[in-house]
């Protein structure tokens, strides 16, 4: 099999990302909140007003903990423009991501990012990227999280020997591998409907990708339609778990992993289901209309709600 001059690892894994810096404030945090569904259902949800409305102001909204997972696509003004990285933006997907939560967003901020290539794999029909973001904030120069986000980018393996594929990763285990789905009764259960307009709307919070938006876009992709983000997938997933076993708190969550195993088409039934071992929630979405699943992944919480 010919080596394909795709990517150049050497070149990819030298480059040095430059800081960025991105600012939000309490409206892109509620833009965001509604993009992954919240108060969809009810607009005066105990719950999940807190996201987008305060009775004492905008600047006392809470943060959902997955809102940090945009920090990572700001940290990149050019995108996956890299050197040494030659790849079909259209048949760029994203894999997975993980997020450590190291405190709760404030509901404005100033970040500072430092990123880095966290791993780059060649699986033959597709290359691997993991991209690693810690985000600070400005002022006080305190770690508010950590994001790695992969991507698969079909069509851009075979870059190395196939009897010896290149493999790099700067951390020990992969925290985000396929979940296995515990075969017991979930715990908890929770549906929900995205609407045709999710993707749309979900966009608003930075991510312009093409796929999630243009028809003749998403049909080069291989979809009969456009699909929904895959962060707007994991957004639902992490809201219901809050719901279900956070009881509202979204401060309880430590971390976040997730796989995304299939595409979504705005206007499904998500349904999560969610498994508690100790502190560890494993959880599986599941696209109704379709019975397949979705995403699945973990949460690992700091402590469990008394009223469990
Ligand atoms: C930082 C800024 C970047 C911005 C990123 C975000 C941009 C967004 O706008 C883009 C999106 O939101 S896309 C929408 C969300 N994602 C999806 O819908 C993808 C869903 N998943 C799939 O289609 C398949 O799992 C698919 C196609 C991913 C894989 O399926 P297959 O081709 O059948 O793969 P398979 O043969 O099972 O496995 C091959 C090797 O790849 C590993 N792998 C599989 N799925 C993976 C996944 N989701 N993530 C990471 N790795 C994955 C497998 O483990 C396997 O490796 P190995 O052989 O070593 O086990």
């Amino acid at each position: 099999m010919a080596v394909s001059s795709a990517c150049n690892p050497q070149l990819l894994l030298s480059h040095k990302f430059p800081e960025t810096t991105y600012t939000y404030t309490e409206r892109d945090v509620a833009v965001y909140a509604l993009g992954v569904g919240a108060c969809g259902r009810d607009a005066v949800d105990t719950d999940e007003l807190k996201y987008v409305h305060h009775e004492n102001g905008q600047q006392f909204i809470k943060v959902l903990p997955t809102f940090s997972a945009l920090f990572s696509l700001e940290s990149l003004p050019d995108g996956l423009d890299l050197p040494g990285l030659t790849f079909e933006p259209r048949l760029l997907l994203h894999g997975q991501q993980y997020i450590e939560v190291h405190k709760p967003l404030p509901s404005n901020a100033r970040i500072r990012n430092k990123v880095s290539l966290a791993g780059l794999h060649d699986k033959g029909k597709a290359a691997i990227l993991e991209i690693e973001t810690r985000s600070y904030e400005k002022e006080s120069g305190e770690l508010l999280s950590m994001n790695r986000t992969t991507v698969f980018l079909r069509g851009a393996g075979g870059f190395s020997d196939p009897s010896q594929p290149f493999t790099y990763s700067n951390y020990p285990a992969n925290p985000a591998p396929a979940m296995k789905i515990p075969e017991s009764v979930p715990f908890a259960i929770f549906e929900d409907c995205t609407q045709s307009s999710q993707a749309l709307l979900y966009r608003l919070s930075g991510d312009y990708n093409p796929l999630h938006s243009d028809p003749m876009f998403a049909k080069v992709a291989g979809f009969s339609r456009p699909i929904l983000h895959g962060l707007c997938t994991l957004g639902f997933a992490v809201r219901a778990i809050i719901k279900c076993i956070c009881k509202g708190d979204p401060d309880m969550i430590k971390n976040i992993s997730g796989r995304f195993l299939l595409h979504v088409y705005p206007g499904e039934t998500l349904v999560t289901e969610m498994w508690l071992k100790g502190l560890r929630v494993i959880y599986q979405v599941k696209a109704k209309e379709r019975n397949r699943a979705v995403l699945s992944g973990y949460v690992h919480l700091h402590r469990l709600a008394s009223s469990l």
